[in-house]
């Protein structure tokens, strides 16, 4: 990406996307175009084919999406299809008419069949039954990663897919039903510590498995393949490490320095027992996470004391 293009990053309000702005930003990039969801819904085709038209990208990180945890996707089954399913076929397309040079499209390890071999090899996907919670969000993106293969062979489009792992970091979402385990860990566990409360809930039986990575490495990670990843198939971004949801609350708990007790409810659903990324796809091109997950949660703490 030349230093005078002009790069739209499509959701530069969300985890990703402003975690990408923060870095196209530190590298120098001065003609970053960005569009709050208010100003410009990507649900809207109309609206989207007048901005591309008007607005000419060079290239586009398309990280504005319908995102949520394990009880979002199960509950808003439909909003998770419609809209990202919209948000995509809008941009991606107008991406192709308005001659974008290059487009990043994220996927999700989510999307990986439910009870696939671990680690997670990329030509995995679509070799077998997603799982339920997330099916509807797991198709959208299965159609997004299939449209960039399809508009790169018929209209041959630079337009690749990469494939995060569980996210967590600065603007992360802490809502106490609709957002991931990690962010919602962290506000429960200091609730009750500022509550003084002995007990925290965590979903589920504790026993699945999850990786997780600083959006702050997703970000120079795919700021890393716009450069060098030219592929119609895809990457998969992680850390390569992963723990149980169990050990997972103890590192918060430790972290934030709750000495309660967890407690495991087990009407909430536990999701895919594990989804761990092969990341040798990703490292042999030369690019590693720097963020442990120690340190993250620090970091990520510090983020939520200060919003909350
Ligand atoms: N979080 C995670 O653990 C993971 C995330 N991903 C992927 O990363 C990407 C970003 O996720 P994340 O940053 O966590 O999500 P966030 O919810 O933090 O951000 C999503 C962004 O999308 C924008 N957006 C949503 N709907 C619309 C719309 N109709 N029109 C315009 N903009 C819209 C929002 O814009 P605004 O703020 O202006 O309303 C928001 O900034 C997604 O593609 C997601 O699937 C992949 C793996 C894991
Ligand atoms: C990134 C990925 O995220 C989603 O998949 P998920 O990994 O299953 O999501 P999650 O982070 O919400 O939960 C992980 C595990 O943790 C347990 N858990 C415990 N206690 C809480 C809790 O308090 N909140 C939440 N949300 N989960 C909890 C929970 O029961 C589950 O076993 C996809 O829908 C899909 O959208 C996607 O892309």
């Amino acid at each position: 990406m030349e230093k005078n293009a002009k790069i739209y990053v499509a959701g530069h309000r969300g985890m990703v996307g402003s975690a990408i702005y923060r870095k196209l930003q530190k590298e120098g990039y001065e003609n970053i175009i960005t569009r709050t969801s208010e100003e410009l819904d990507l649900r809207n085709q109309q609206a989207v084919t007048d901005f591309f038209a008007a607005e000419k990208p060079d290239y586009v990180f398309l990280a504005a999406a319908k995102v949520g945890g394990i009880e979002a996707n199960n509950t808003y089954r439909a909003d998770f299809l419609y809209e990202n399913l919209a948000i995509q076929n809008n941009v991606i397309h107008n991406a192709y008419v308005n001659g974008v040079k290059k487009l990043m499209f994220l996927g999700s390890s989510c999307i990986y069949p439910k009870m696939a071999p671990q680690p997670l090899k990329e030509d995995y996907l679509l070799t077998g039954t997603l799982e339920h919670t997330n099916e509807p969000y797991a198709i959208a993106k299965i159609a997004g990663i299939k449209m960039c293969d399809a508009y790169r062979a018929q209209y041959g489009c630079n337009f690749i897919s990469v494939m995060p792992t569980n996210l967590y970091g600065f603007n992360d979402n802490y809502h106490p039903q609709n957002s991931h385990v990690l962010p919602a860990l962290i506000r429960k566990v200091h609730e009750a510590k500022v509550n003084d409360k002995k007990e925290v809930v965590v979903w589920g039986s504790g026993a699945p498995m999850r990786e997780f990575l600083f959006a702050d490495d997703l970000a120079d990670a795919c700021y890393f393949l716009m450069q060098n990843y030219n592929e119609p198939n895809l990457i998969n971004i992680g850390t390569g490490h992963d723990l149980t949801i169990k050990d997972l609350a103890l590192l918060i708990a430790a972290v934030l320095g709750f000495d309660g007790e967890l407690v495991f409810d087990a009407t909430k659903p536990d999701g895919t027992p594990r989804k761990l990324m092969d990341v040798s796809k990703l490292h042999s091109l030369g690019w590693k996470h720097k963020i442990e997950l120690r340190e993250g949660i620090s970091l990520a703490y510090q983020d939520f004391e200060s919003r909350y």
